[in-house]
């Protein structure tokens, strides 16, 4: 090696370009598990684990070891056996990890060990697993063989409450909400340690975060898996699924102080494609609207169902954090009956403002300007 200059080990994984054996329309989907210390996210991969045996799983686990390493073992089920790879990433933290490393270390994976069916992801108990969740989005929109299936959101029926109120300093974001604010899916864990009445207050909390969440309720996080996997939540061919549950979302009551909460309307009409753009990009990114007291509206998980002047197809809309996207549906409008539907769960959210502006900025013919 004389002379050589051997470039240091890298802690990211190989790079393996990319073998696509899948046909178009089969990639991987990807559950996310999010849920707060203990919630129960190991024990509900153990159980999908051991329930499903007709597929092959890869789980990613994100645990701290000591000091500031993250280990991050990739281990993968069939039939029950596991298997394990141990990968060291630099970084303590989950999210750059896995924008820097994770889909590679993932495909990576499946060149050596072939490709898998399904894979679950759980996150650390104090990540936002928005963060992870856009991570797949940015690169399902690069042509990958993974698309995002569902967040599922593991909470503690005992100490979930607790754990919801809990006061953050600076304003910042209370972390549990958080993670039932971008959930798809929220499992009320442990409802062996709770009364009837204990149950009835962690689920009505849930509600208020999160108007358009399914609620679970389980021991040992032993839940239906055909409501847990393969829930297509961003998938637009699902539109007529989302437009139905649009239909019974409800403003939430703020039930905790400061909190998150979901606020949601309907206008009649066609949209201006352009000016939809703008307003959300003016919502997501800008922060432009504030609340009555000045505070800035933050949306954390958006969704709808919007019509377009001169387009027969209705559009869904789909954001988390500050990523959206709008794609069309199969589903046709009904002439006259053409019904933009949105429902926005985050902090400082106005209703009345935001539907103000919503009309005199982006309905067709109520534009002022
Ligand atoms: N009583 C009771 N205990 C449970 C239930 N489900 C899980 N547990 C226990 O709660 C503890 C935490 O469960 P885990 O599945 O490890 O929780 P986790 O969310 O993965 O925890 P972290 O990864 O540490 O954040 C374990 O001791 C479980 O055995 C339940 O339904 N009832
Ligand atoms: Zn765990």
């Amino acid at each position: 090696m004389d002379g050589m200059v051997i470039e240091e080990e890298d802690d990211c994984p190989e790079l393996v370009p990319i073998v696509t054996t899948l046909g178009p329309g089969e990639q991987i989907p990807v559950t996310i598990i999010s849920g707060y210390l203990g919630a129960g996210k190991t024990t509900l991969l153990n159980y999908i684990l051991t329930e499903q045996h007709t597929k092959r799983i890869a789980v990613i686990l994100n645990e701290f070891g000591e000091g500031s390493a993250l280990e991050k073992s990739l281990a993968v089920s069939q039939a029950g056996e596991l298997y394990e790879e141990w990968l060291e990433l630099s970084n303590g933290c989950l999210c750059c990890s896995v924008k820097d490393n994770g889909l590679k270390a993932i495909e990576n994976l499946m060149e050596k060990k072939g490709k898998f069916d399904y894979i679950l992801l759980e996150t650390t108990g104090l990540a936002d697993p928005g963060a992870v969740a856009s991570m797949f989005w940015v690169d399902a929109e690069l042509g990958s063989d993974i698309y995002l299936d569902g967040i599922v959101t593991v909470i503690d029926a005992k100490y979930g409450l607790k754990q919801l109120t809990e006061e953050k300093a600076d304003g910042l974001v209370n972390e549990a909400a958080r993670q039932i604010a971008v959930a798809d899916l929220t499992i009320i864990n442990k409802t062996d340690l709770v009364n009837e009445e204990e149950l009835a207050q962690i689920r009505e909390a849930v509600r208020s975060v999160n108007g358009l969440v399914k609620i679970l309720e389980s021991q040992k996080s032993r839940v239906d898996l055909s409501e847990v996997l393969d829930l297509h939540s961003f998938d637009s061919t699902n539109g007529a699924h989302l437009a139905e549950k649009l239909q019974l979302v409800k403003d939430s009551r703020p039930h905790l102080d400061k909190s998150i909460l979901t606020v949601t309307f309907e206008v009649a009409g066609d949209l201006c494609e352009d000016a939809l753009n703008i307003f959300i990009q003016d919502l997501l990114w800008e922060k432009m609207f504030k609340n009555k007291e000045g505070q800035p509206m933050t949306v954390i998980r958006l969704k709808g169902i919007v019509s377009f002047a001169g387009k027969a197809h209705q559009v869904m809309l789909q954001g988390v954090h500050e990523l959206y996207d709008l794609n069309e549906t199969p589903q046709l409008w009904e002439e006259n009956l053409r019904i933009n539907r949105l429902v926005f769960i985050g902090r400082n959210l106005d209703k009345n403002i935001l539907q103000e502006q919503f009309i005199s900025k982006v309905l067709e013919g109520a534009n002022a300007n």
